[in-house]
């Protein structure tokens, strides 16, 4: 989480060096006040609840992004990397994803029809679109999906350590992407996004337009995720999105 290499990652990978240069933020985004609030049992729950009607908003506009991402991988053609078949098991378990909303959804009494999208969902979801366009580079899509996905995991398995007090009937929730499996995932996202990285840093990648310039691209991207991150945690807490205002 300090942005020590984790096991299993290769340490030195680019993604390993923005988390150590930006770790405030990722702090910000993967330790966030809400977060802690599941951790030590004082989440109030119309927080929660807002922040399950608003996700699940944002994982419907995250399924075409994960599937853009999987076209980008076809469009490859390295069969032997193994990324289509990552992410297609992504696509598999949002599917799981949205019926465990409905599912949560209907415990809580949040009727998902009448959730109507807030300001930093909006904005979340329209960046999302802005990665989708057929000029975004691969390598700048795979840093957005790592990020976007392990600030989860980080945030949510930090509910599920020892010593947290996070309530019985948000455990669920921690679980579903605080879990080893969901872990794994993550550092198959990571490993791509670095091994993409560092084509491009060695200008090795044929076709790509100037290999610096994909690379700054995609720490940019990185850290815009980390601020959307900020800005969702802090629509939960009912907390008005006071965020740096977007490039
Ligand atoms: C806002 C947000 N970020 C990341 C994830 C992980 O998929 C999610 N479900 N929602």
């Amino acid at each position: 989480m300090d942005g020590k290499s984790k096991p299993g990652v290769p340490y030195g990978g680019m993604t390993d060096t923005w988390v150590k240069k930006h770790r405030l933020i990722y702090i910000g985004a993967t330790r966030h006040p809400f977060i802690l609030s599941i951790r030590d049992g004082t989440v109030d729950l119309s927080a929660f609840k807002r922040w399950l009607g608003q996700d699940y908003i944002f994982v419907r506009a995250f399924v075409p992004f994960v599937a853009s991402v999987l076209i980008r991988a076809y469009k490859k053609g390295d069969e032997s990397s193994g990324d289509m078949e990552v992410m297609l098991s992504g696509l598999g378990s949002l599917n799981d994803e949205i019926a465990w909303f409905k599912q949560e959804a209907s415990k809580w009494g949040v009727d998902l029809s009448q959730v109507a999208p807030e300001k930093p969902t909006q904005h979340y979801c329209r960046f999302l679109e802005e990665l989708m366009r057929p000029e975004v580079d691969y390598t700048v899509a795979m840093a957005a999906f790592w990020a976007i996905e392990t600030v989860y995991q980080e945030s949510f398995a930090h509910c599920l350590e020892e010593g947290s007090k996070t309530p019985p009937e948000l455990q669920e929730a921690c679980q579903r992407w605080g879990n080893d499996g969901f872990g794994h995932y993550c550092s198959s996202l990571r490993n791509i996004a670095d091994r993409q990285l560092e084509k491009a840093a060695s200008g090795s990648e044929p076709l790509v337009k100037v290999s610096e310039d994909v690379v700054s691209k995609a720490e940019v991207t990185f850290l815009r995720v980390l601020e959307y991150e900020v800005d969702f945690w802090n629509m939960s807490c009912g907390t008005a999105g006071h965020s740096a205002p977007k490039p």
